[in-house]
């Protein structure tokens, strides 16, 4: 990029994560439509407010209301859906946060770009290994009907391929794991880890 300097800042990313008292990280929730994203998302965003830690939630419907509102479900449309979403993960865990971002994410490449704009550790990518048949018989949203129907085009798992994580930091399986238990392996994850007390 010609023209443009980067500039470190007085105030580092340790110093701002130092005065929250905690370690900043970003938790990769990634899966089908209905795997439990949103779900065990929101659930270990309150546990961990409740703790005194401050988080930042972000979930792939609200962002394409605002930020990605212009992309669509094409290929090309979810990477650079991906390659922002990664971009203002960094910024928030910059700022001293733990992130926690839920998007289908379905292409290896954009969740490895994402892995490597942190630091050893940090990007930590949580599969929601949910089968598909559980995914479409809760249908939350009567997607999965729609999809079935030919109503709407490139549908994940449906007409729109998925790459499954191969080495994620966690798997969890919701249609095997209530929510709280879904919780308490992340918590314990971040404990093991030193990423909270
Ligand atoms: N064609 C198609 N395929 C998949 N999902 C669709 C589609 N059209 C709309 N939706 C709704 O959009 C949500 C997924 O947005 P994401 O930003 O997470 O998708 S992606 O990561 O860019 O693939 C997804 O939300 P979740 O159900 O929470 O996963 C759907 O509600
Ligand atoms: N153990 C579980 N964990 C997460 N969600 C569950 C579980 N059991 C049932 N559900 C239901 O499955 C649906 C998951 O939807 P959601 O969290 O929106 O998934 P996603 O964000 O991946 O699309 C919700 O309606 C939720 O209540």
């Amino acid at each position: 990029m010609s023209n443009i300097v980067w500039h470190n800042h007085k105030v580092t990313r340790a110093d701002r994560a130092s005065n929250k008292n905690q370690k900043p990280c970003l938790l990769w929730f990634t899966g089908l439509s209905g795997s439990g994203k949103s779900t065990i998302a929101n659930a270990l965003d309150v546990a961990l407010h409740e703790r005194g830690y401050h988080t930042f939630l972000l979930d792939g419907d609200n962002v394409r209301h605002g930020l990605c509102k212009d992309l669509g479900f094409s290929d090309d449309d979810r990477v650079e859906n991906i390659r922002r979403i990664g971009e203002v993960s960094k910024l928030f865990a910059d700022a001293g946060l733990i992130v926690l971002s839920a998007f289908i994410s379905p292409f290896t490449s954009d969740r490895r770009l994402v892995r490597n704009l942190f630091p050893a550790g940090e990007f930590i990518e949580v599969f929601m290994d949910t089968p598909l048949d559980t995914c479409e018989d809760r249908d939350p949203k009567g997607l999965y009907q729609k999809a079935r129907a030919g109503e709407i085009k490139h549908f994940t798992g449906i007409t729109s391929p998925y790459e499954a994580p191969e080495r994620p930091e966690v798997r969890l399986d919701t249609s095997a794991m209530t929510v709280e238990q879904c919780v308490e392996s992340l918590i314990e994850y971040l404990r093991h880890r030193e990423l909270i007390k």
